[in-house]
């Protein structure tokens, strides 16, 4: 039985969420033209859509992060008025990727935090009452946390299913008239940890609350979801009954357009020089960690969550310093101090949390692009502002950035879009080693299948490509062979035509002894 089919939904007549004709424009743009979207109590409903499309516009008019234009809004039947000021009272949540945990503190303090503990002090908290609350509330979801664990020993997996008990205590636990929202929860999880994930936002959707799933992973929507809506320039395009549809119509509707595959071919590889080479490579969390990419390869790193494949790019690129091993780019020693000498010596990596790792997010899309070469742009009066505009708008054509405006704040793109500025900045300095790090996080298919092609054509063109991520479909797509990480070690190695998306996974799960490293 799925997820889905398990489900109660059609058996719950009460709309969660009714959202009429929002509007709302930045400038001259409009984010959402007159969009409508219905939510029922019990069921997960995915909202999908280009990146750019106007689903955080949404999301962000729910909660008064943004003031719409017009349009009406309903939850559980009584009007919404916005701005919302106080979302929690009416019984929205919305759960971000980024979950906002403080690691060096227990279960129970974080979930404090947010039930104001801090603001009590007149009526302390009676600590006794809270865990009991919070054990029985576990205990409906079906999951169980040490209550007294640090949350920076939680899993990624964990962490987000923390964050949506917290935001039921916060919505009150007893209640059935709440709203989940959740944004890409899953996006950085591996595989089993989103089943986890999905599983919570079934059990939630089953308890009478509605579940808004925004996500760009539509196998999970498949697996999950009872209806979706999709999203296309800031309209409502369709509702469909998602085991009435396919992934290939749901893309379909996204994009205005068929998509056949959902990845693009790696390049033909018939052996060439190594210009990577990783010899018993160690850090805090990969130990004793030996591969090697050559030109015109593509080589996929995957684990489970917390296996080491986080920490090596960042070893490799010298934002992290290894504690033993040897690396050589191009035949050369290559243990960089720094990213600046790492890019100096051709390696470039594309980091999967752009916001922490790749954006700088208060400049504009055309300093983001050009700041590694920005030494090519000084003349004789300073900065060449005309033509750094000119190369950035060039660069972001390359990828599909949308819209095409190099002036613009990287705050005003969508996260998708963000992801091709990180891409194109990196991709204009040809590398010979190109790290790419959960590449296609935050991004909708067109946008994934266009970047991972960039990604194979600089591998056609000579570079050596290593793609660390979690994503078994795309690395059994792109990959000529997949290196498997547990505890931090090499576990396994699969080539070309064992590459299956079952294979890779089976790999992550099975104990090291059950596993031989092919020669
Ligand atoms: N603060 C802002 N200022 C100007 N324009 C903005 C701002 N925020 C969003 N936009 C624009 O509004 C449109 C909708 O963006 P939104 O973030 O809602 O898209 P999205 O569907 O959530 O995309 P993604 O899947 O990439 O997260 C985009 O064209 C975006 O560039």
């Amino acid at each position: 039985m799925t997820a889905r089919t398990a489900g109660r939904a059609g058996t719950d007549a009460r709309i969660a969420l009714s959202v009429r004709n929002l509007s709302k424009h930045y400038g001259g743009a409009i984010a959402l033209a007159d969009v409508s979207l219905t939510v029922r109590a019990g069921e997960v409903h995915a909202l999908l859509g280009q990146n750019g499309c106007g689903k955080s516009t949404l999301i962000k008019s729910l909660t008064g992060v943004v003031i719409p234009d017009a349009g009406e809004v309903e939850v559980f039947g009584s009007p919404l008025h916005m701005p919302t000021t106080d979302p929690h009272t009416r019984g929205i949540a919305v759960i971000h990727q980024d979950i906002g945990l403080v690691d060096s503190m227990t279960v129970l303090e974080n979930l404090g935090i947010n039930a104001r503990y801090g603001a009590r002090l007149l009526s302390p908290v009676n600590v006794k009452k809270e865990r009991a609350i919070y054990t029985d509330l576990m205990h409906r979801l079906g999951v169980e946390f040490d209550l007294d664990a640090e949350v920076s020993t939680l899993s990624p997996a964990e962490r987000a299913l923390l964050a949506v008990a917290r935001a039921m205590r916060l919505m009150d636990g007893d209640s059935t008239e709440q709203l989940f929202i959740l944004d890409e929860p899953t996006a950085a999880l591996s595989k089993p940890e989103a089943a986890r994930l999905l599983d919570l936002m079934r059990r939630v959707a089953d308890l009478g609350a509605g579940v808004v799933f925004v996500s760009h992973r539509l196998s999970e929507v498949m697996e999950v979801c009872d209806r979706a809506t999709v999203m296309r320039a800031g309209r409502d395009i369709v509702e469909v009954k998602v085991s009435e549809t396919s992934r290939a119509e749901l893309v379909a509707h996204m994009l205005g357009r068929r998509m056949d595959d959902f990845f693009p071919t790696p390049p033909a590889f018939t052996g060439g020089p190594a210009r990577l080479m990783v010899d018993g490579l160690s850090g805090e969390r990969v130990s004793q960690v030996s591969f090697s990419a050559h030109a015109g390869e593509v080589v996929g790193v995957t684990g489970l969550a917390g296996m080491g494949q986080e920490e090596l790019p960042f070893l490799l690129f010298g934002e992290d310093s290894p504690t033993a091993g040897r690396i050589e780019v191009d035949g050369a020693p290559a243990r960089f101090a720094s990213p600046t000498a790492a890019i100096r010596a051709g390696v470039a990596l594309v980091p999967g949390n752009r916001l922490r790792d790749g954006v700088w997010i208060a400049g504009t899309a055309e300093e983001n692009v050009t700041l590694p070469v920005i030494d090519r742009f000084f003349g004789l009066f300073g900065i060449r502002t005309k033509a750094v505009q000119q190369r950035a708008f060039e660069l972001m054509g390359q990828v599909d950035v949308s819209p095409n405006r190099p002036d613009y704040a990287m705050a005003g793109f969508s996260g998708g879009n963000q992801q091709k500025v990180v891409f194109a900045k990196w991709l204009q300095l040809e590398p010979g080693v190109l790290l790419l790090d959960e590449p296609t996080q935050g991004v909708d298919p067109g946008a994934a299948k266009a970047l991972l092609n960039d990604a194979m054509v600089a591998a056609a063109a000579g570079s050596a490509v290593v793609v660390f991520s979690g994503e078994h479909e795309l690395l059994a797509a792109i990959c000529h062979r997949v290196i498997v990480l547990h505890h931090g070690q090499v576990i396994a190695e699969l080539g070309r035509d064992s590459l299956t998306e079952h294979a890779l996974l089976e790999a992550c799960e099975a104990a090291p002894s059950e596993i031989s490293v092919a020669a």
